[in-house]
């Protein structure tokens, strides 16, 4: 079957990668039918909403790309056995978490939502079927995969692709539709490169055939691991230079400049920030870390979790500092944090660096306002809940999270958050916090007003006149 076109795909996951992903694909190739699945009925139900502001991502550009092939050669739905079954191709794009139990608990990789695919692709196909990795997984998973996959006996037999995605959020369709590269990886067989060869004509469609790389399978799992760990460990040697600016006055922005322009260590990716959030980048080192410890390779593994550890302590020093130039003490003050999403156009908060900040700065009985411009009221209570009990389940403390609740407030204007507020912390690099009428904030705000930029986007200057006390990311004053 391997050397026919492909016409039916199947996704299963449709979240913030298999949303995206299958849309393009859908809108790239009109001659295949593209149908993402899910167990979450809410969310398959809103990927169908008629109104495309409820789409369950937001995502800048992806509402139309849903519009466009929506009901022509993409759907939506709950139906996954159908939608297995009548598919040449199946990607698997499931959430692949953080361990929290048992062996490997809190480093490894959960791997239980692919192998319940697994499972079920093996109980459902009764035809040769084509299976594409498209979640961030451990090396050499595909062994675990086939081996399940190909034990049931019925003489079906299945081809295993890894096609790891490098999609960033807030940038997902740009990073869709001019991909710089896309990543096949399948075995060195006839079959195995008959299976990667249709897998390449699909993205052939809009992608040019010098930008799709084709590989090994092993190191195509290794390879999206390593991409988010160099991209990772530059944030943090960044922000572990700006912490040295802060004590030397160097400013790490004209620090970033001057070294990016380096051609061999490039200019992206070089932002001093209050610490990296996103669903991946922990995620990704930890199972790094781990599959190290695993292969008993200790020094690299320790080499590659100090990554984390800088983010860490980036994430606590922008705390910290809040607290100290506060006078040693934010109980009772109101702090208003501008942005909760872990990074700009995205409204996905996951490990964002806001939510640590934020706990910080509770446990210190700070009351705190928050605004964001996408993320939802219940998005952040559920954060902060989830967080405060992730913190008691290791270290017992009096107050209970109803309690801390009552100092959290979340606002739908940025003034409202902001007025008779201590000071400001900017945790989300959002383009329309840059536009505000800093004078009238200032006028609304109790003296010293103080402004915390996490994200080193406010006008230092202008803020400065006006009369507020700014501090930076990697700034000495
Ligand atoms: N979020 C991102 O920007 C990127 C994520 N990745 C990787 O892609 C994978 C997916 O990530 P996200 O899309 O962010 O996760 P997500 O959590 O947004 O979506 C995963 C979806 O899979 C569904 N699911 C889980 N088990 C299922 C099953 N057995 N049958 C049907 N549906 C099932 C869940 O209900 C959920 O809607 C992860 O491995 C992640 O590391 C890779 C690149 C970028
Ligand atoms: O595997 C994944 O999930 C994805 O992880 C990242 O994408 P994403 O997390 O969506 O967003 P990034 O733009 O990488 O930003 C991650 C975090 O680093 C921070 N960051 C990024 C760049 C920078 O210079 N400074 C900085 O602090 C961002 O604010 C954000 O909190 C990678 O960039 C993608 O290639 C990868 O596919």
């Amino acid at each position: 079957m391997n050397n026919k076109q492909i016409s039916n795909i199947c996704c299963i996951g449709a979240g913030y990668v298999g949303g995206p992903t299958m849309a393009m694909i859908a809108q790239k190739c009109p001659h295949i039918k593209v149908t993402v699945v899910d167990l979450n009925e809410q969310r398959i139900a809103d990927w169908n909403d008629a109104d495309l502001d409820k789409l369950p991502i937001y995502e800048p550009g992806l509402a139309d790309v849903v519009a466009e092939a929506r009901n022509r050669n993409l759907f939506f739905s709950t139906e996954v056995d159908q939608a297995i079954a009548d598919a040449q191709m199946i990607f698997i794009s499931v959430n692949t978490p953080t361990k929290t139990y048992g062996v490997g608990k809190g480093m490894a990789a959960d791997l239980k939502y692919i192998e319940l695919c697994a499972r079920q692709i093996a109980r459902v196909a009764k035809d040769d079927k084509i299976i594409v990795e498209k979640s961030t997984l451990p090396v050499r998973t595909a062994e675990a995969l086939s081996t399940i996959l190909n034990s049931t006996g019925n003489g079906v037999e299945f081809d295993i692709l890894s096609s790891p995605e490098f999609l960033a959020e807030g940038t997902a369709i740009n990073d869709l539709q001019v991909p710089d590269r896309v990543l096949i990886g399948g075995k060195d067989t006839e079959r195995g490169k008959a299976a990667m060869q249709a897998l390449v004509d699909v993205y052939a469609n809009w992608v040019p055939l010098e930008n799709i790389l084709t590989t090994r399978v092993w190191s195509s799992e290794l390879s999206k691991l390593t991409a988010n760990a160099f991209l990772a460990q530059r944030v943090s040697s960044i922000n572990a230079i700006s912490a040295l600016c802060e004590k030397t006055g160097a400013d790490v922005d004209e620090i970033s400049r001057a070294i990016g322009a380096d051609s061999r260590i490039g200019s992206k990716f070089l932002k001093a920030s209050v610490g990296f959030g996103g669903s991946c980048f922990q995620k990704d080192i930890l199972n790094l870390v781990y599959l190290c410890q695993h292969f008993n390779l200790p020094e690299v593994a320790a080499y590659w979790e100090q990554v984390i550890k800088m983010n860490d302590y980036q994430k606590h020093r922008f705390a910290k500092n809040i607290i100290d130039k506060l006078f040693n003490t934010v109980s009772g003050k109101k702090i208003a944090f501008l942005g909760w999403a872990f990074k700009k156009d995205t409204n996905d908060t996951r490990e964002s660096a806001a939510i640590y900040v934020a706990d910080e700065l509770l446990q210190d009985r700070a009351e705190i306002h928050i605004y964001d411009p996408k993320v939802t009221k219940e998005q952040i209570i559920k954060d902060i809940c989830h967080c405060e009990e992730e913190r008691r389940g290791n270290l017992p403390e009096s107050e209970t999270t109803k309690e801390l609740l009552k100092r959290v407030t979340i606002h739908s204007t940025p003034y409202a958050a902001m007025e008779n507020a201590h000071a400001i912390a900017i945790l989300t690099e959002w383009d329309e916090f840059k536009t505000y009428d800093w004078q009238k904030v200032y006028s609304e705000m109790l003296k010293p007003a103080f402004v915390f930029d996490g994200r080193n986007i406010a006008d230092k200057e202008e803020l400065t006149t006006v009369g507020f006390d700014v501090y930076n990311i990697g700034k000495g004053k």
